[in-house]
């Protein structure tokens, strides 16, 4: 029976002409690709600004996401073969972005770009790996469930206030208690579920462009997001400020009216001037695409320029909407 069922995941995936592991890959490279080129965005690097970095931009991030992608397709991989319990695919998996956080680095002489991406997206792509081989679908409760089956205590094992903190994220936990990355992977990404999600759904509901639908939903996020860059850089006054202004923009209507989009602009300003950059929502938005691609089962909802996000909308988008 079980090798029966095998071979019949197999075989679907063979007819699709791809192993499973390459499409799961792919999803959140086109996440990573489609985020840093989605403008404007509050102090974060575009496709048309540096933000406010003075040694990351467009190219600091296609270089580091050219470096890190094999990181994806082989954590995939290494769900698809893993059998037992999902927390020993943890190991496995860190050991693998513990190279290709190496390789991101030497690829950006040192800067770092996404090492909050890359801890996130491999983990899902381990998760989507396993669930696949297991033909389980694809849905977003269930990767979620899975990566957070997969880091269960993480968080009591690697953030402590017994040790010297190693990390950034580590010394920001013992002097706020904040959990970063580990605390949205081991909850299970509330974060998307509660706010990115909804909000790419209010997006394709009103059949609104895709640039215009990412920002809607960074924006969501930045106003959910306990993101240590923000609070490494500028501490809670500044985290508060900044999700305050992100509640302020969607009480506008966020990325889906024109006066939503004015405010994002000039809290983009406003960011620059601050020194201020969420790139931990930047990264939640790349998991957000990455996972929708994986939900809808095709790259094609976010690869056609111009046209609504829905991946199911063939008609031109009527795009109007009223705050
Ligand atoms: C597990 C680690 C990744 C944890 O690293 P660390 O101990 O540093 O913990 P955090 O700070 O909590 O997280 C690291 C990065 O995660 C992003 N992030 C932060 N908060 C959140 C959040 N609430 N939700 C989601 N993601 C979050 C963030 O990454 C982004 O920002 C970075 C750029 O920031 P920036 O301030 O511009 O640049 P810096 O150089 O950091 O500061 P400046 O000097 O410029 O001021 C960039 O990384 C974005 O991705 C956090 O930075 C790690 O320890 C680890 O184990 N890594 C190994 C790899 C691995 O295990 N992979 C497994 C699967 S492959
Ligand atoms: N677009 C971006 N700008 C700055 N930091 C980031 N981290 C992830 N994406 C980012």
């Amino acid at each position: 029976m079980e090798f029966a069922r095998r071979t019949r995941v197999q075989k679907r995936a063979a007819e699709q002409s791809l192993e499973p592991w390459w499409r799961i890959g792919s999803a959140f490279v086109a996440g990573a690709l489609l985020e840093v080129s989605t403008h404007p965005k509050p102090g974060l690097v575009t496709a048309r600004s540096n933000g406010a970095h003075r040694d990351m931009s467009l190219r600091t991030f296609l270089v580091s996401t050219a470096a890190i992608t094999p990181c994806f397709y082989q954590c995939a991989e290494a769900g698809w073969n893993h059998v037992g319990d999902p927390t020993a695919l943890l190991p496995l998996v860190r050991e693998i972005g513990r190279d290709y956080e190496a390789a991101l680095l030497r690829a950006t002489g040192g800067v770092n770009t996404q090492r909050g991406l890359l801890f996130s997206a491999g983990i899902l792509s381990a998760a989507a790996g396993l669930l696949s081989r297991r033909n389980t679908d694809l849905t977003a409760d269930a990767l979620f469930q899975k990566a957070a089956a997969m880091t269960r205590g993480l968080c009591d094992r690697e953030l402590s206030r017994d040790r010297a903190p190693a990390t950034a994220g580590e010394r920001l936990f013992v002097r706020y208690g904040a959990r970063g990355i580990r605390g949205e992977v081991e909850d299970g990404f509330p974060t998307l579920s509660r706010a990115a999600l909804p909000a790419l759904a209010e997006a394709r509901a009103v059949n609104a462009p895709i640039e215009r639908a990412l920002i809607h939903v960074l924006i969501s996020l930045i106003a959910e997001t306990e993101d240590t860059t923000v609070l490494w850089r500028g501490g809670p006054r500044a985290l508060e400020w900044l999700r305050a202004e992100a509640r302020a923009v969607l009480d506008a209507g966020g990325a889906l009216t024109s006066q939503g989009l004015e405010a994002i602009h000039r809290l983009d300003a406003a960011c620059i001037d601050r020194g201020i950059s969420p790139g931990g929502s930047a990264d939640l938005l790349a998991v957000t695409v990455g996972v929708q691609t994986l939900v809808d089962g095709a790259l094609t909802a976010f690869g056609v320029a111009g046209s609504a996000v829905s991946a199911r909308s063939s008609r031109a988008p009527s795009y109007t909407r009223t705050p």
